[in-house]
């Protein structure tokens, strides 16, 4: 009988090819149980990518869970020591939060586990295998290798506290170079440390020419070893290297992975596709000595993919925020080239181009414009950072531009007096600001989410106090409120979709340089 490929989605075809992409690598197909004993995740939380696991109680009375995770059922499960290599690979699906849909989702993974003597030979096969397994979806893609023992030897070297670390981690990760010297600088951290520190985020690109331009940068064994890493896995992989950079500001999870990390993408899917490294003190905790390296393929995002442009239009699109924002940040793009004909202020257009420029704007609602980018709808933004914190969004943060600048503030009646004896009531539209900034006090609030015009709030009775935006401070002025305490500055930041920034990274740094240099003026 004859098969028509043509039916099988983008996932189903790529996870038949896998199956014999490592099969003859040698590994062996791990079957999982449909369920997982919760116990094993209660006592493994901080190896989960979230704590939140849905469970049931069976019949027989023991607590189960939809797995979560597939890596630690084999890590723990699987004959490993530190003698001896188990390889296995899974197709699996896994239940966790989506922050999108705000309800758990199933998740489509195929992926790779070597456990117990991994040593180089096995990590380049494994490097390999990654990289092959992006080939066999027939698309451009990158797969990006950076190295947590050189970030972490870093964060030794210049003398991080334990304190910020994980602070200065996330400014690592999503490149916010104002943000890491600012945090840098708050923590006494030396010029030299801080710049070191600021240097990480520009060591990405082609392989060879990353690590040795990172060795200046070496300041002690742990990071020297991490280089010489890279460098002996881009020797392995030798003419099959195309297709992989280094990126020394990839930070993985610092409770999971202990060395080589790496990052798979593919032109037209908005996140990462694939993500791996090498995890030993996972493994370590069920079987001593041992060391572990492997992968994960989300078969899903392979589905998600952007509608397809046409051959030639690349043009770079940028999430605009309707409104004054918006206005200012068009009139400063529009000073360095990047302006459209049309006046769009003047028109209902939601979506203007300059075709010689290489630029599309979409005009969308300020608090939208993270999710365009984060999604890939838009390769890039610009967002205040109230709604960044608000909302959070998995993108790099490049630069603040300095506009829009305001406060995040808790205001409230002129005479307005706390009783510390009951709940605060408090009317905002940025609740996880609210909540975050109190729940550091230790002070119990009551939350009344509204979405405009807070500052009636307090007046009407409806709360004791807002946290809201101030920036000129005439509205409170005029209702008779006054700032109780400022905590947030605020400024719009411009941001950038991860899979963009590498595919479009041509015009997203010319852009970025551009914008740069008018603001230092
Ligand atoms: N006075 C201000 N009031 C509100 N936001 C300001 C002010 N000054 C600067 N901003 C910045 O401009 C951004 C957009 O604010 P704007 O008031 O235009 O939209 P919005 O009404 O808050 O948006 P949405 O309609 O999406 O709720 C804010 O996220 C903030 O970063
Ligand atoms: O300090 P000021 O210069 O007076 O600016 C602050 C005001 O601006 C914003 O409201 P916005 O105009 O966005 O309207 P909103 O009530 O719909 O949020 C903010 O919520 C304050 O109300």
């Amino acid at each position: 009988m004859e098969f028509d490929l043509s039916i099988l989605k983008p996932q189903e075809l790529v996870s038949l090819q896998l199956r014999s992409l490592y099969e003859k690598a040698g590994y062996r197909k791990y079957h999982m149980g449909r369920f997982e004993e919760y116990g094993l995740y209660q006592e493994n939380l901080h190896f989960l990518p979230s704590e939140q696991v849905i469970t049931f109680t069976d019949l027989d009375g023991r607590l189960l869970a939809l797995k979560p995770d597939v890596t630690l059922s084999i890590a723990k499960n699987a004959q490993a020591s530190a003698e001896e290599r188990t390889k296995y690979y899974y197709i699996e699906n896994v239940y966790r939060p989506s922050l999108e849909s705000h309800t758990f989702e199933e998740i489509s993974q195929m992926g790779l586990e070597c456990m117990g003597r991994v040593d180089d030979a096995a990590t380049a096969e494994v490097v390999r295998l990654a990289l092959e397994s992006l080939g066999r979806t027939g698309r451009p893609f990158l797969l990006q290798l950076g190295h947590m023992g050189f970030v972490t030897g870093l964060l030794d070297a210049v003398g991080a506290p334990e304190r910020c670390r994980l602070e200065l981690l996330e400014c690592i990760r999503d490149k916010k170079a104002h943000a890491l010297r600012q945090a840098a600088s708050r923590e006494g951290l030396s010029k030299q440390g801080t710049d070191a520190l600021c240097r990480l985020l520009e060591l990405s690109g082609e392989g060879a020419r990353v690590v040795e331009s990172a060795d200046a940068l070496a300041l002690n064994s742990a990071m020297s070893d991490a280089l010489e890493e890279l460098r002996s896995i881009c020797g392995a992989l030798g003419r099959d290297a195309k297709g992989v950079q280094v990126d020394l500001a990839q930070v993985g999870d610092m409770d999971y992975y202990n060395g080589l990390v790496f990052q798979g993408f593919l032109d037209g899917c908005p996140r990462a596709v694939l993500k791996g490294g090498r995890y030993d003190p996972l493994v370590a905790r069920f079987h001593p000595g041992a060391r572990a390296i492997g992968f994960a393929l989300y078969l899903n995002e392979l589905n998600r993919r952007l509608p397809e442009r046409e051959e030639g239009e690349r043009m770079l699109s940028v999430a605009l925020p309707k409104g004054r924002l918006g206005d200012q940040i068009y009139h400063l793009l529009a000073s360095v080239g990047y302006g459209c004909g049309e006046n769009y202020s003047e028109t209902r257009k939601l979506v203007v181009e300059n075709q010689s420029a290489g630029i599309r704007y979409f005009l969308v609602k300020p608090s939208d414009v993270a999710i365009y980018v984060e999604h890939g709808a838009a390769d890039v933004g610009f967002v205040g950072r109230d709604i960044l914190c608000e909302h959070g969004a998995d993108v790099y943060e490049l630069l603040d531009t300095g506009l829009g600048r305001c406060d995040m503030c808790v205001a409230g009646p002129e005479d307005f007096e706390e009783e510390p004896d009951r709940a605060l009531r408090v009317a905002t539209k940025f609740v996880r600001i609210a909540r975050e900034h109190y729940a550091a006090q230790g002070r119990d609030i009551d939350v009344i989410e509204l979405n405009g015009s807070i500052e009636l709030a307090p007046i009407l009775g409806l709360s004791d106090v807002i946290v809201d935006i101030v920036e000129t401070g005439t509205t409170l002025r005029e209702n008779h409120l006054k700032v109780i305490e400022r905590f947030m500055p605020i400024s719009a930041r411009f941001i950038a979709n991860r899979s963009s920034y590498l595919f479009k990274q041509e015009a997203v740094l010319r852009l970025l340089t551009r914008l740069s240099e008018v603001i230092a003026q």
